[in-house]
């Protein structure tokens, strides 16, 4: 599996569902909705390192990460325990995740939520206000350059922000000329899946201010979070860890203490 066939199936996907409501119908409904207030970009925009804590079945590097999952508490238990905000996947062929899951999250949170999936249709967009997200997942690998504008612009209109995620330095370009405000690196290479934290530490500095920096996967030790904290990560999404941990307000505790 490759990112292209990920992009390929939430295209098939989009296409389904605009046979449900079309693309007009969702637009209205998502404008009629209250306009959003960024709440993603201003809770990770307070000073120190936030938390993105994920809610995460499943992956195509892992398969099935947590076989009981009892998606509701979990994001109950990130919220008790401190998390800025929570990312939650929708994909779900690889990741088992849903869009139900999501709305059944966002009722039982009050946290900043990232709809985590694989945009490439503006239907998407929609789709995520009208369930509540916050924030959308905008993938560079995935969007050229005037698409990621076009959709940074949807987003500023619904007022919801979006996480552009890079890999490289030509990514880094592409998204600070579309305008992201929200620049995540990706540690693990979405070509061949293999995770690399060092990739953070050697684009941070490509990255201008006003921009906000979150290091994403691979995150699973307090050293790592120290790692991150000491290149000035503005926020740091954990995924795998938490969802594995026994624990998860032992681990986040010691992540914190990590970040402070
Ligand atoms: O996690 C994967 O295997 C994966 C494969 C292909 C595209 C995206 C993928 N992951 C999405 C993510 O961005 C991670 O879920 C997120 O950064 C958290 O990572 P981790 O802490 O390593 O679970």
């Amino acid at each position: 599996m490759i990112l292209s066939e990920l992009a390929a199936h939430a295209a098939g996907r989009v296409e389904q569902a605009k046979k449900r409501i079309g693309l007009d119908e969702l637009h209205d409904a998502a404008l009629r909705l209250p306009r959003g207030e960024f709440s993603f970009e201003r809770t990770l925009r307070v000073p120190g390192m936030s938390f993105i804590c994920e809610v995460k079945k499943a992956s195509p590097s892992k398969g099935v990460i947590s076989e009981i999952f009892p998606y509701r508490e979990i994001a109950k238990e990130y919220e008790e325990a401190g998390a800025d905000c929570v990312s939650c996947l929708t994909e779900p062929k690889w990741f088992l995740g849903s869009d139900e899951i999501f709305r059944e999250i966002r009722a039982a949170i009050s946290l900043p939520m990232l709809r985590k999936d694989f945009t490439v249709d503006e239907y998407q967009l929609y789709e995520a206000k009208c369930m509540g997200a916050d924030a959308v997942l905008l993938i560079c690998a995935l969007l050229d350059t005037v698409t990621m504008a076009r959709y940074l612009g949807i987003c500023g209109e619904l007022g919801i922000s979006a996480l552009v995620e890079v890999h490289d330095e030509g990514e880094i370009v592409s998204a600070v000329s579309a305008g992201a405000r929200i620049i995540g690196v990706n540690n693990r290479n979405l070509k061949n899946f293999s995770v690399d934290l060092s990739n953070a530490a050697r684009l941070r500095d490509k990255i201008p201010a006003p921009a906000l920096f979150v290091a994403e996967s691979g995150v699973s030790s307090p050293s790592n979070v120290a790692s991150l904290k000491a290149i000035g990560a503005d926020a740091v999404l954990i995924g795998e860890a938490l969802m594995r941990s026994e624990d998860k307000k032992a681990l986040l505790a010691s992540f914190r203490r990590a970040a402070e």
